[in-house]
């Protein structure tokens, strides 16, 4: 096996939700390389979705990959939710996991149960996730439409979540800048956004495949998500609130992460 590929894009190679599933979402500690983030992003939409803070009637995620957990949290909290990706193979395996073909990331689900104090064990909230979930659909948010499905078609959405999407989905700044005003396009004003992903990363692998991501610090990303019409509400950083990230590149070579609260400004 080559030691890497040459960089790639999601739009050139298919993903591989298995591989990614089993690198990264076996446990709660993830890729051992890759420190503290998963565990990280879990502690960031556990506090967002905490009693109720945010709330609403649908949801949609942006970019879920093969990984629902982005929607946990939020699930109690809203009545509608829409899973969606670029990827033909990770709804596929979504659809199945939905359908109960498919079970994985038992010990994070079991985790967000534990941290949330919730009355209900993980196999409830579970149900209650898949029950709400009303649609798996295509999403491109480099596109100005970006979910284009009829069951989403033209929804305007109470609240979005986004883990690891819209840095691996453009190729520089600027598409990053257009990406974020499509996904605000479906967002009703004083909605939410609750974001999280990489700082200053140029790549993540999954198998033998490594997939490009843009260069971004925390200020270029507050810096753009106001000039676009967000509030942010709480932006925090990996690196300030857990054991930093060590040095070894081989899975990626994110240096920091951030979860980000923001909400649409009303005009
Ligand atoms: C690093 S994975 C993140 C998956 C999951 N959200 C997580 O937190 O683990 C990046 C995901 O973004 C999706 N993606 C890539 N380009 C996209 C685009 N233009 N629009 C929507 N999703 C895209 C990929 O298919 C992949 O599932």
């Amino acid at each position: 096996m080559a030691a890497y590929t040459e960089l790639t894009n999601h739009r050139d190679v298919e993903f591989d939700p298995e591989t990614y599933v089993s690198l990264y979402y076996s446990t709660v500690a993830g890729e051992v390389e890759e420190g503290d983030i998963l565990k990280f992003f879990l502690d960031g939409f556990n506090h967002a979705f905490k009693a109720g803070a945010i709330t609403g009637s649908k949801l949609l995620d942006i970019g879920t990959g093969p990984t629902p957990h982005t929607t946990f949290c939020a699930a109690p909290w809203f009545d509608e939710i829409t899973l969606s990706d670029f990827s033909e193979k990770n709804l596929e395996f979504l659809q199945k996991w939905k359908d109960g073909t498919v079970s994985h990331m038992g010990p994070i689900f079991e985790y967000l149960v534990q941290i949330d104090n919730s009355r209900s064990c993980a196999e409830e909230r579970l149900d209650e996730l898949k029950r709400k979930i009303k649609a798996i659909v295509r999403c491109d948010v480099t596109q100005s439409n970006p979910v284009s499905s009829t069951p989403a078609d033209g929804v305007v959405f109470d609240a979005i979540t986004s883990s690891l999407c819209l840095d691996v989905a453009s190729t520089n700044l600027e598409d990053y800048v257009e990406s974020v005003r499509n996904l605000s396009s479906l967002l009703k004003p004083g909605g939410h956004l609750v974001l999280c992903g990489v700082l200053e990363c140029t790549f993540y692998r999954v198998g033998n495949i490594r997939y490009k991501n843009i260069h971004i610090t925390k200020d270029q990303l507050q810096d753009i998500y106001q000039k676009e019409g967000f509030e942010i509400l709480s932006l925090e950083d990996l690196n300030e609130n857990y054991a930093p990230h060590k040095d070894e590149t081989y899975y990626s070579d994110f240096k920091n992460a951030f979860f980000m609260i923001a909400k649409k400004k009303e005009h």
